[in-house]
């Protein structure tokens, strides 16, 4: 099992902001199901038309499917109001909002003591230049510069003692999940040659670009497709180069976008130092996941594929070592709304909560 606060809470009160969006609406259907939060619903907020006489919306008229039957009701999604969050005693928020308004948004939470749980790419990095891709702009940059220096990468598997007492944690990117999780155990055993360079060839169904179509993940263009982009300057490089320690030159990160709904694949190709064999690599991977209940190592030759991780909060690794010794091919996989997203939030709280991190995700 893995490592728990010394005194878990009973429950918690949560909200979410952005709650009409892909993500927002996975952390709804997590959170109304939560065994912890079976009697402590939380507060959903979103954008309500300023005609809503009542100042709220139908969680259903957003996310049909979350529906239920006759006679049960749901939390309603409600205009975002600082009153209505203090007289509702939120605790813990998760952001599920574009990068620039959490941004804005995570300080004014923090300020009246609720945790924050972002979705967003808005403080996953601690180097400006990094970070420079997002075009943030802050109104107090000497607070935003030291909650920055306090956010935590959410990766539980990387950062879980951190997590467990975080007031910010900066939930990581889903590319960037499922690259991380393939290469941070290797490069931390020492084993690869990172100056021959490592390629990182990953697909991602199109929820992950959020909801609002464009010209790129209209069906027109994205389906019966397969199409690469941001070649060179992908905004989750920043996170494969802090998380994992390593220079632009030794990664090259190609993210395409695949006609599925949800789902990401990457496909690593590395180097060893020197020659070894599957059985090493196997080790390698089964003791650093060993007490890690949300990622599945695969046995070699077995590689993982999207159809089995999709609508689960796994990340799945599998490899192949070549005859030689040392041509690496790993293959990374994960729901890019869950694990890559809202499944990882919510194993982030069970974290911050003391709970056991696999709660409410199986
Ligand atoms: N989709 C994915 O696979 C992943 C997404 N993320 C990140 O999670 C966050 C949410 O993503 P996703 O759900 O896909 O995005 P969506 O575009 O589907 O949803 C965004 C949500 O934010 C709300 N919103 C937009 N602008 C504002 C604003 N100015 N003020 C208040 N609310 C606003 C929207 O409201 P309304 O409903 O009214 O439009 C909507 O509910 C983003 O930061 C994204 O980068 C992270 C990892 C993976
Ligand atoms: C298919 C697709 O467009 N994917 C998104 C990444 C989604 C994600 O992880 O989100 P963050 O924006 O929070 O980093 C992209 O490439 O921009």
């Amino acid at each position: 099992m893995a490592e728990q606060n010394t005194s878990p809470l009973s429950t918690i009160r949560t909200a979410v902001a952005g709650v009409g969006g892909y993500a927002g609406g996975e952390l709804a259907r997590l959170l109304l199901n939560h065994p912890r939060l079976a009697q402590s619903k939380p507060l959903f907020l979103g954008r309500v038309a300023d005609d809503s006489s009542a100042g709220s919306v139908p969680l259903e008229s957003l996310h049909p499917q979350l529906a239920l039957g006759a006679g049960q009701t749901l939390p309603p999604v409600r205009a975002f109001d600082w009153k209505l969050v203090e007289d509702m005693g939120i605790e813990a928020v998760f952001l599920a909002l574009p990068h620039e308004t959490s941004r804005e948004w995570a300080p004014q939470w923090l300020e009246r003591g609720i945790k924050v749980i972002d979705l967003s790419g808005a403080w996953r990095l601690q180097h400006e230049v990094n970070r420079k891709v997002y075009k943030l702009t802050d109104e107090n940059p000497a607070l935003a510069a030291s909650l920055q220096a306090e956010a935590v990468f959410g990766a539980p598997e990387l950062h879980r003692k951190e997590i467990a007492t975080a007031r910010l944690v900066a939930n990581p990117g889903c590319y960037s999940t499922s690259i991380i999780l393939a290469l941070y155990p290797l490069i931390q055993a020492g084993i690869l040659d990172l100056d021959h360079g490592i390629i990182s060839d990953s697909k991602s169904g199109i929820s992950g670009a959020g909801k609002a179509a464009t010209a790129k993940t209209h069906f027109m263009y994205g389906a019966d497709n397969l199409s690469a982009y941001n070649v060179f300057g992908h905004r989750h490089t920043g996170e494969l180069l802090e998380q994992l320690g390593i220079t632009t030159a030794q990664i090259q990160f190609t993210p395409h976008l695949l006609p599925i709904p949800r789902g990401i694949l990457s496909t690593i190709y590395a180097r060893l130092g020197s020659s070894t064999d599957p059985a090493q690599i196997q080790q390698i991977y089964n003791a650093f996941y060993a007490t890690s209940p949300m990622v599945r190592v695969h046995q070699t030759p077995a590689l993982p594929q999207i159809q089995h991780i999709v609508k689960t909060n796994y990340c799945d690794i599998g490899f192949e070592l070549a005859p030689d010794g040392k041509r690496l091919v790993i293959v990374s996989c994960l729901d890019n709304l869950l694990k890559g997203a809202s499944g990882q939030a919510v194993q982030n709280l069970n974290i911050m909560c003391g709970w056991n991190e696999e709660e409410g995700l199986l």
